[in-house]
């Protein structure tokens, strides 16, 4: 390790045993508390969401990944220089960079090759990484009610199926709109791509799927009482029985492409930014002082380029797919894959940051 990687380390260290508390809860209260009263407030308008045009829900998803969706992948690069004490700024860049170009051209390959099984890889993919999010998420919340690797891997699957079960048990007709409009991309016969989706959408997966869901969220909530019933804080697990709860409602009642978009900015993307932030320490340290301007201003200088760069990702795959782009549905689809590709390495940077902040370890505190 050189000289000045020392000295940082050790600043990062001391400025996570000192500092951190103000900002973690800071942190907890911005970007996961408050936005998830914002969309339990934004229920009346879900609900009546399904009466309004898919257009509406498209020109949401895409706000929302304009305004944050991007941005928060777009630092991934700066998260080993940041999280780990020993790599230095151009070993950051080039490991992620490497990793984006080799795992998304893999996506996009299997995109051409098997669009269908792609779609389904990338549905369960995002199960996978929004749950990531959200238990991670709660560790910065500190609870104390899921103690060990297999409560926490339980709740992974209960937040990150809910975006992308309960959507498929109560809206299928959209979510399914939106798979042949993926699907459509590579295949340019849509009766045929309408045919290929068939098996995802029969009443038994949609019936086993909201089986799970119900008897996965049962559990998971039931443990929880269980360990407030041995002394953990009733209060957290409120806190996490609410927000299931919130999102149960959320996919149940908003037309699909809304409820992901605003999901997608509001809740996973907001959750991330504020992590990204503690491990930033000039960002941490605002956000501890109650700066909080000063600490987005920090998160979205270092996030601009990048996001910029992710645009340039979705007009590369719009370039390349065979059926060419015409309709909104067709931006939307394009976006997706184009967010597919980018959610593979994605999802290893955050593993990689998981595994550094011992967020499935128990008692790990993220
Ligand atoms: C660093 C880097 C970069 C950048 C990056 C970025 C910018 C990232 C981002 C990332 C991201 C940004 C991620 C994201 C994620 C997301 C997701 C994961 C989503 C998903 C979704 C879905 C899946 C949905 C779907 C749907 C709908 C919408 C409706 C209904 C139906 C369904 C459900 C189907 C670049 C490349 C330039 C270069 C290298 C390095
Ligand atoms: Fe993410």
């Amino acid at each position: 390790m050189t000289e000045t990687a020392t000295r940082s380390a050790t600043r990062r260290r001391a400025t996570a045993d000192e500092g951190d508390d103000p900002a973690r809860s800071a942190v907890d209260r911005w970007f996961a508390f408050y936005p998830a009263l914002a969309l339990a407030g934004l229920l009346p308008l879900a609900a009546v969401t399904p009466l309004f045009p898919v257009e509406v829900g498209v020109a949401t998803f895409a706000l929302g990944t304009l305004v944050v969706g991007m941005a928060h992948g777009a630092v991934d690069h700066l998260v080993p220089l940041r999280a780990a004490t020993d790599v230095s700024l151009r070993r950051s860049v080039a490991v992620v960079s490497v990793a984006y170009a080799i795992l998304g051209g893999a996506v996009v390959a299997a995109f051409f090759l098997a669009p269908v099984a792609a779609f389904v890889g990338f549905i369960a993919l995002t199960w996978l990484h929004w749950g990531q999010g959200d238990v991670a998420a709660l560790t910065v919340a500190d609870v104390d009610h899921l103690p060990t690797a297999a409560e926490r891997w339980l709740s992974l699957v209960v937040r990150g199926g809910l975006p992308m079960g309960v959507p498929l048990v109560a809206h299928p007709e959209e979510y399914r709109l939106v798979a042949e409009w993926i699907v459509g991309l590579f295949v340019v016969d849509a009766a045929a791509a309408a045919a290929a989706v068939d098996p995802v959408f029969v009443p038994e997966t949609r019936l086993a799927v909201g089986a799970f869901m119900t008897a996965a969220t049962a559990v998971s909530v039931g443990l929880g009482y269980r360990r407030v019933r041995a002394g953990a804080s009733r209060r957290d697990w409120l806190r996490d029985a609410g927000e299931v709860g919130a999102l149960w409602a959320w996919f149940l009642l908003a037309a699909p492409v809304f409820a992901i978009g605003v999901y997608f900015a509001l809740w996973h993307g907001l959750r991330h930014v504020g992590r990204l932030i503690l491990v930033d320490d000039r960002a941490a340290a605002a956000v501890g002082d109650g700066d909080l301007h000063g600490a987005l201003a920090r998160f979205g200088r270092d996030a601009a380029p990048l996001t910029l760069g992710g645009f340039l990702v979705v007009a590369a795959v719009g370039l390349s797919v065979p059926a060419g782009v015409a309709a909104p549905g067709d931006l939307l689809a394009v976006s997706l894959v184009a967010i597919a590709a980018m959610t593979l390495p994605h999802v290893v940077v955050v593993a990689w940051l998981d595994r550094r902040q011992g967020v499935w370890r128990p008692g790990g505190t993220g």
